[in-house]
């Protein structure tokens, strides 16, 4: 383990599920402060069955394999790539223009016919290829949105607010799991390109189960890269620009990228499986009035997560 796990915050989600009073207490701290300061924690007892990431990262191996016209088949550019496949080097960081060294495939959450929030998130997509793909990559959804919304309750008590106050917000949210594949650069390569250059995400929190190569590096608050090795069995969290606008800034967006492997290991192969927490497309986001003080006074305008998503969307090239 590098110096740097070991300083990330590692909490157990099941202290804050079923354990003690200080036990409960305790998780809450440590979640709250560890996102306040570092941006990231590591978490365990997060209930995720192993064997579901191990089966959804099998298919995720199957789905990339396929031939890029058959890939292609399953994009849709009019939801922004939010749904289905988008291409290699069709994403690229705000402020940059060239295009980070992965594809990748979003499944989102899965609403009833005639839901009012179906039209602005659209539909999944399903590749007739892998079979039991949507059966595992929607059993994974379920389970990380389930443990997402027990943090953001967690981060409502740090807050001492209400506990349905965040997970309200992504109650029935435009949540999505990313499957990403990043090849070898051996086999694809764009000059000046990064596997996934240094940005913050869109949303609430992140939940990242471990990827099967290193290459992940956050910026602490002191603005020094450190390499993020996520071990078997944890999952990572990290803030969004979402949680950021609705806490004032308190908990600022973690900054992150994924770098490129070492030229002796241009053959090597990474996926990961990160599950974006949104809120629903009309929630407002603002700041919660315990975060505005005459210290901090508010620092963004109230924008709604839809429209604050697709002004992202567009200064990552992905809306046109
Ligand atoms: O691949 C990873 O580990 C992180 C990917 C990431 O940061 C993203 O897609 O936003
Ligand atoms: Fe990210």
């Amino acid at each position: 383990m590098s110096s740097t796990s070991r300083r990330i915050p590692l909490i157990d989600l099941s202290h804050y599920r079923s354990g003690t009073p200080t036990e409960r207490a305790r998780f809450v701290h440590t979640f709250g402060e560890g996102l306040r300061e570092f941006g990231f924690v590591s978490m365990v007892g997060h209930g995720i069955d192993d064997g579901l990431i191990r089966r959804t990262y099998a298919d995720v191996e199957k789905l990339f394999q396929l031939p890029d016209d058959v890939k292609t088949r399953y994009a849709v550019p009019e939801l922004a790539g939010q749904r289905g496949y988008t291409g290699f080097g069709k994403e690229h960081a705000k402020d940059r223009k060239v295009g980070d060294l992965k594809e990748f495939w979003h499944v989102g959450r899965e609403l009833p016919a005639g839901h009012r929030y179906l039209p602005h998130y659209g539909a999944n997509v399903w590749p007739s290829e892998v079979p039991t793909f949507r059966e595992h990559t929607m059993a994974l959804f379920r389970e990380l949105d389930g443990a997402a919304k027990m943090m953001l309750q967690a981060l409502a008590e740090f807050f001492d607010v209400p506990r349905p106050t965040f997970s309200d917000m992504a109650t029935d949210g435009n949540s999505v799991l990313r499957l990403i594949h990043y090849p070898p650069l051996r086999e694809r390569f764009i000059p000046g390109g990064v596997r996934a250059a240094e940005h913050e995400d869109i949303n609430l929190i992140t939940l990242l189960c471990e990827g099967t190569a290193s290459g992940l590096e956050l910026l602490t608050r002191d603005g020094e890269w450190l390499p993020v090795d996520t071990l078997r069995g944890q999952i990572v969290v990290d803030s969004g620009d979402m949680l950021s606008r609705v806490t004032n800034e308190i908990i600022p967006a973690t900054t992150h990228r994924v770098v490129n492997p070492r030229s002796s290991e241009e053959d090597t192969v990474r996926y990961s499986l990160p599950f974006f927490c949104h809120p629903s497309s009309d929630c407002v986001l603002k700041p919660l009035p315990c975060t505005e003080t005459p210290d901090n006074p508010a620092r963004h305008a109230p924008i709604t997560a839809g429209d604050f998503l697709h002004q992202r969307l567009r200064e990552n090239g992905l809306l046109k």
